[in-house]
């Protein structure tokens, strides 16, 4: 009576993976797993879930239907699948930042802190909001300073930004940063286009900025960009992307984020990538950033969720680009990773009906329809369903 009690909760909070956990943990029947299998084919090991959100903005409904098919002919190969897959995701927004650095026109702060908001709202707990690199190399994030001030009151929301060099990262302390991210490539063209130096002289710089950062208590996440392909020398080897992630974890970077700068790879190159670099660092320091150019931004997502990663960095709308990556299109879309992610039972604590309004207003902004499959076709299911 209690278990299908509790079964009915869950099912009608639709926490499809807890119902999934409950269901394989009680593969091994007893006589009383047995009773508790029976309840739950008949409460719903065939479901599919539906919740509606409304918002006052556009009553914005979000449908996610639930993949998991979970009946007794189903649940071997599902267990099979997605052992690994974590209970919550962490998910690192970078769309103000990585999503805004390669716009052609200069948007206003007003804008950006606008945007900030809204993913906050969203529940997103990790925002990158700006970079404090030189101006002159990127004039779209040179109101750095006024970004992060306009967002300085906002309590309990991590707000990395990025910094090339002491002077960066200084900049950036002074301006409020209590998070930096520091970002070395693991191609030698790539370092040179991107920093204007050497990857050893990049660590080097980055080695100053990680001790300054120590004796502030500062955390420091560690980027690597072109984990597995440049577009000055394509491909680049997983050996090297270790080389690159151990040198910034013995400089004590909190995080280590994988950037497929250029969105090359796929679940054949991230996977020995992520094999090659989880042989030196501890998995749980590690996340993945997947930019979408050949529309494998999502399998490498999921790949790399089995492989055991569970911090994921995304854009919202799929903004994004690297402006020393020509032709690379933006970051997999922050709603395409939560769809899939509710899909699969995976707690995120985003709401993506909120989040969709986020994506809707710099989208809106930019003049441009969103880079969000997921967006897209939830805002028409909307639209249709009021005709
Ligand atoms: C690294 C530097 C600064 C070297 O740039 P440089 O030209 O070699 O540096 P410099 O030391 O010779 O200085 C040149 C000028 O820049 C100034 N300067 C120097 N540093 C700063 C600073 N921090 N803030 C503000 N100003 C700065 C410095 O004061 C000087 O000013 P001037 O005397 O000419 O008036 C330059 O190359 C730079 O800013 N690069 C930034 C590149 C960038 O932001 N790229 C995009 C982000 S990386 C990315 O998107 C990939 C990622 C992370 O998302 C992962 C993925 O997608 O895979």
């Amino acid at each position: 009576m209690l278990a299908s009690k509790s079964l009915r909760k869950l099912l009608s909070r639709g926490y499809a993976r807890d119902v999934f956990k409950w269901s394989r943990e009680s593969r091994n029947m007893s006589h009383v797993d047995i009773t508790k299998n029976e309840e739950f084919a008949r409460l719903g090991g065939n479901y599919r879930r539906i919740v509606g959100y409304d918002h006052d903005a556009g009553n914005l409904s979000d449908r996610n239907y639930s993949s998991h098919f979970i009946d007794k002919h189903s649940e071997g190969l599902t267990d099979k699948v997605l052992r690994n897959i974590p209970e919550f995701v962490k998910i690192v927004e970078v769309g103000p930042r990585d999503g805004l650095q390669n716009e052609k026109h200069i948007i206003p702060t007003s804008a950006k802190v606008e945007l900030i908001k809204m993913l906050v709202s969203s529940g997103l707990q990790v925002i990158e909001a700006t970079s404090f690199v030189s101006p002159k190399w990127v004039p779209q994030l040179a109101d750095a300073k006024d970004v992060m001030e306009a967002i300085r009151d906002i309590k309990g929301i991590s707000f990395p930004v990025l910094t090339p060099n002491l002077k960066g990262f200084e900049a950036a302390v002074a301006a409020g940063a209590k998070e930096v991210a520091i970002f070395p490539a693991a191609s030698e063209s790539f370092s040179k286009a991107n920093l204007n130096c050497s990857i050893e002289d990049s660590l080097i710089r980055y080695r100053d900025v990680a001790l300054a950062a120590k004796k502030l208590s500062i955390p420091v996440r560690g980027y690597i960009s072109c984990v597995v392909g440049c577009p000055l020398e394509g491909n680049v080897s997983p050996s090297q992307v270790a080389y690159v992630a151990k040198e910034l974890y013995d400089m004590g970077c909190s995080e280590i984020s994988l950037g497929d700068t250029i969105g090359v790879g796929t679940p054949g190159t991230v996977i020995p990538m992520l094999k090659a670099v989880i042989d030196v660092v501890p998995i749980d320091k590690l996340a993945v950033h997947f930019h979408d150019t050949y529309g494998q931004a999502l399998s490498n997502t999921l790949v790399s969720l089995q492989v055991g990663i569970t911090t994921v960095d995304s854009s919202v709308s799929g903004l994004g680009g690297c402006p020393y990556a020509k032709g690379a299109s933006g970051n997999v879309a922050t709603e395409d990773v939560v769809y899939m992610l509710n899909g699969l039972g995976v707690k995120t604590n985003v709401d993506i009906g909120k989040l969709i309004l986020a994506g809707e207003f710099i989208s809106n902004h930019l003049g441009r329809s969103s880079g969000s499959k997921a967006a897209t076709a939830l805002r028409k299911v909307t639209c249709a369903s009021k005709l």
